[in-house]
């Protein structure tokens, strides 16, 4: 089965219908990661972060934070050590910037670091337009001059507080903001913030590192800016993301998993969809419990009408765990409405699912009706961006027979050792190329 492939390509070899059962982690929560990682150039001093997911997209934005002067070293796995004491506002690799979005994370805190900086355009999952206009609106009003071309041209003669209302929730708008107003003089008021735990984890960060915000998991921050910015430690939460993924992956092959330190202050809107799925999980301190051989039972709302599964803005249903709770209604008993409201071509995925056997009928780019049970076979599919992916890695191991997932560092580029954490739970995950011992650290 096992096939040769082109350069950085990766295949899932994946044989069906095997319950799973133990314990998983999740890994520390990309998402947070990445901004934490850009934040590290506001100070001179060492920065010391753990629980680093060691994933294709950090490890492409610490090269990119190599290349402008910082020093990085990895500690064992996950330990990450940065120390940014000269930071020159060189030309970044667009290569390397159009591989992962958080490439324009570097905006805040090279500017506030160098005072200029050209970025060339990011890049992230293909999953329809994805705007930067909110991070280029908050910067100006935090003083700095922008122009574009085929780049990015940021330049400032000194950032100053202000107040921003920005014109959506952006979550790496918001983040690229807080950078740069923890930097500015005076205060600055961020109304219409985006709050997801990742926005909240990088503002902790920032006080550790001497900064003043408030605020922090509303939709409203203020910030004290100017505060010397000192090295700090800080330990990256959990993925949330990823504990979503593993619910559903839990519950569709009728496995039990416990999630432990799944870090459940943040899985409310998570549990209320899948509960409404009919899949209900039991919280024992920080660990997350998902019984096996559930009913799953889709709940119609009152009156026995169709419910409705839609992504919002934080602290409601999360729209990177859309593709899953699609793949995880599949195998529910009943119908519901799925509706991503953000990224235009998301959705395009479940065509794969169909093949596979899921009664889906995408209604329109936003809008997909899932009715099931349907059993699933298995398939050979591509992968179009990390959470799609995962949503085919679950419904390969609930198929029955050995699918073929193409295009698996998609995957990698936002779950850690997949492969090889799932398959210690009795899943049968075949990696082609199998993984160096090097990266596996
Ligand atoms: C590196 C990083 O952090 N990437 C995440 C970041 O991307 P990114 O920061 O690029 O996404 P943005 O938040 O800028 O763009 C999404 C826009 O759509 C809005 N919105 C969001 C959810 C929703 O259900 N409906 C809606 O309209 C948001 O408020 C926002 O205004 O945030 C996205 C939205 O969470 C996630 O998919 C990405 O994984
Ligand atoms: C869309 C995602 O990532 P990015 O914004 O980095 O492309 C994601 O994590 O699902």
């Amino acid at each position: 089965m096992a096939e040769a492939l082109p350069h950085e390509k990766v295949q899932y070899v994946v044989e069906g219908g095997h319950r799973l059962s133990g314990e998983i982690k999740p890994s520390g929560n990309k998402n947070a990661a990445l901004p934490i990682v850009a934040a590290a150039l506001l100070t001179d001093q060492v920065v010391h972060l753990t629980n680093v997911p060691r994933i294709r997209d950090v490890e492409a934005l610490v090269e990119l934070i190599q290349s402008v002067g910082a020093k990085a070293r990895w500690h064992g796995r996950n330990e990450l050590e940065i120390e940014a004491k000269e930071v020159r506002p060189t030309d970044l690799d667009p290569a390397l910037c159009a591989r992962i979005r958080a490439s324009i994370l570097l905006a805040g805190p090279l500017l506030a670091r160098c005072g200029e900086i050209t970025l060339p355009p990011p890049g992230g999952d293909v999953i329809g337009r994805r705007r930067v206009d909110t991070h280029f609106l908050a910067l100006q009003q935090l003083g700095a001059d922008i122009q574009v071309d085929s780049a990015y041209h940021f330049k400032t003669s000194g950032l100053k507080g202000a107040d921003v209302f920005l014109d959506e929730p952006s979550v790496t708008g918001t983040e690229n903001a807080l950078c740069a107003a923890v930097a500015a003089q005076g205060l600055t008021i961020l109304c219409n913030c985006a709050s997801e735990p990742h926005v909240q984890d990088l503002a902790h960060f920032l006080i550790a590192m001497g900064a003043r915000i408030e605020g922090i998991g509303t939709n409203t921050m203020i910030i004290h800016g100017g505060l010397p910015l000192k090295g700090a430690t800080h330990r990256i939460g959990p993925d949330h993301i990823e504990v979503g993924s593993l619910i559903g992956l839990a519950a569709v092959t009728g496995s039990e998993i416990t999630i432990r330190e799944a870090g459940v202050e943040h899985l409310r809107s998570t549990l209320m969809t899948f509960e409404r799925l009919g899949i209900h999980c039991r919280i024992e301190g920080d660990d997350l419990v998902v019984p096996a051989n559930q009913k799953m039972a889709i709940q119609p709302d009152f009156g026995g009408h169709i419910p409705k599964i839609e992504d919002q803005p934080w602290p409601a249903f999360p729209a990177d765990t859309m593709s899953i709770a699609i793949v995880t209604a599949t195998q529910c008993e009943g119908v519901v409405l799925m509706f991503e409201k953000m990224f235009e071509s998301r959705m395009f995925f479940v065509d794969k699912l169909i093949a596979m056997g899921a009664r889906i009928v995408l209604c329109d780019p936003h809008r997909a009706i899932v009715a099931g049970p349907a059993k699933l076979r298995a398939a050979r599919v591509e992968s179009p961006d990390i959470r799609a992916g995962m949503a085919m890695l679950i419904a390969a191991m609930c198929a029955e027979g050995t699918s073929i997932i193409n295009n698996a560092q998609q995957i990698e580029r936002g779950y850690e050792l997949i492969e090889e954490r799932l398959n210690a739970l009795g899943a049968r995950i075949t990696r082609v190329p199998p993984r160096e011992a090097a990266a596996k650290g």
